[in-house]
């Protein structure tokens, strides 16, 4: 059957209305529950290199703080940094998966991180109202470092300027959610004799989630999730809870070790669910939040915890 003004079968025309509807629909109990509440965001790497990716990153956190939600974002830039030291012909290398980092590595992973990636993820949230607003681990002493050591095939290497979050001082972040905004964190870091630190960004965003006492702790990266036997397309977890992972992590390979590691600081120190999902898919935080499956993995403190996101 069709109508006068359409080719498009009514029947079909309802099906897909349906469907729109249920989609909105789905979304209700999870605007309930999450009203408030403040979800970190881990975004970099390798899901940060498409410009449609990022742009719907950025739709993505307004859609989060415009719900109700209160969105902070934690940016990593690791092919950024290496590409920039490549153009100025400066050696780089990576030791038990951290940046081997001399001094005049950090003046670029600052310059990179502070001056290039955190202005384009503000840019591009900004391009839909005045929300995002910068800020690095340097600024109010949001971020502690001490120095940090790489292990590699079980022994301690020194890898330079790297370092490992210590004390969080959430103030300044609190500031900017409490005004409605969008805190876009680049993660240098200075010890407290204020010289300055490479934080890998994974580690610093689960210790940022864990002083906010966040709801949720979300990092996005280049595959779907956390797989138990890495690269069994089979082994894809879908829920794991805190004392499993804590096993699973010295089987697991360089690449997730921080994001897991950073997942069970931040479930340990109090927030209820920490994801790694998949940044090659466009909208991935959405579909993570505000749908009933949600997508990837899901690190919940125990296994007694009730089946919900
Ligand atoms: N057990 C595992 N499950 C999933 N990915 C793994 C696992 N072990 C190692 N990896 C690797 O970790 C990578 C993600 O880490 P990384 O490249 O550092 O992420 P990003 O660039 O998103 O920060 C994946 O692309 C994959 O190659
Ligand atoms: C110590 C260390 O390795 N720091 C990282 C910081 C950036 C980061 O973590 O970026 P991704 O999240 O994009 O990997 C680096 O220099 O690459």
């Amino acid at each position: 059957m069709t109508d006068k003004h359409s080719i498009v079968p009514v029947d079909e025309r309802l099906a897909a209305a349906a469907e729109k509807a249920s989609v909105l629909i789905e979304a209700l109990p999870w605007l309930q529950r999450f009203h408030g509440a403040t979800v970190v965001v881990k975004y970099g790497g390798n899901a940060m290199v498409d410009d449609e990716l990022k742009r719907a990153f950025a739709q993505d956190m307004v859609f989060l703080r415009i719900a109700g939600l209160r969105p902070v974002v934690v940016h990593g830039g690791g092919p950024q940094i290496t590409a920039m030291l490549d153009r100025l012909g400066i050696k780089g290398e990576f030791k038990g998966g951290l940046r081997v980092t001399t001094p005049e590595t950090m003046d670029v992973v600052r310059m990179v991180l502070v001056g290039q990636v955190s202005r384009e993820l503000v840019g591009l949230i900004n391009a839909h109202g005045p929300y995002a607003v910068g800020i690095s681990g340097e600024d109010a002493r949001l971020f502690t470092a001490e120095r940090k050591q790489a292990t590699v095939d079980g022994e301690p290497v020194d890898v330079g300027l790297v370092g490992e979050v210590v004390d969080v001082n959430p103030d300044a972040v609190l500031d900017i959610v409490n005004a409605g905004r969008i805190p876009v964190v680049s993660t240098v870091a200075p010890d407290t004799d204020g010289v300055v630190h490479n934080v890998n960004a994974d580690t610093a965003a689960g210790a940022l989630a864990s002083a906010l006492r966040a709801e949720k702790l979300v990092v996005l990266t280049d595959v779907e999730g956390l797989y138990a036997n890495w690269p069994d397309r089979s082994s894809l977890v879908d829920r794991i809870d805190a004392d499993e992972l804590e096993n699973l992590l010295p089987s697991l390979a360089s690449g997730m070790i921080p994001k897991m590691e950073a997942c069970l600081r931040a479930i340990r120190g109090g927030v209820r669910r920490a994801h790694v999902i998949d940044g090659r898919l466009a909208h991935s935080v959405l579909l993570e939040v505000f749908t009933s499956r949600g997508v990837g993995t899901m690190v919940v403190p125990s296994k007694g915890v009730d089946d919900v996101q």
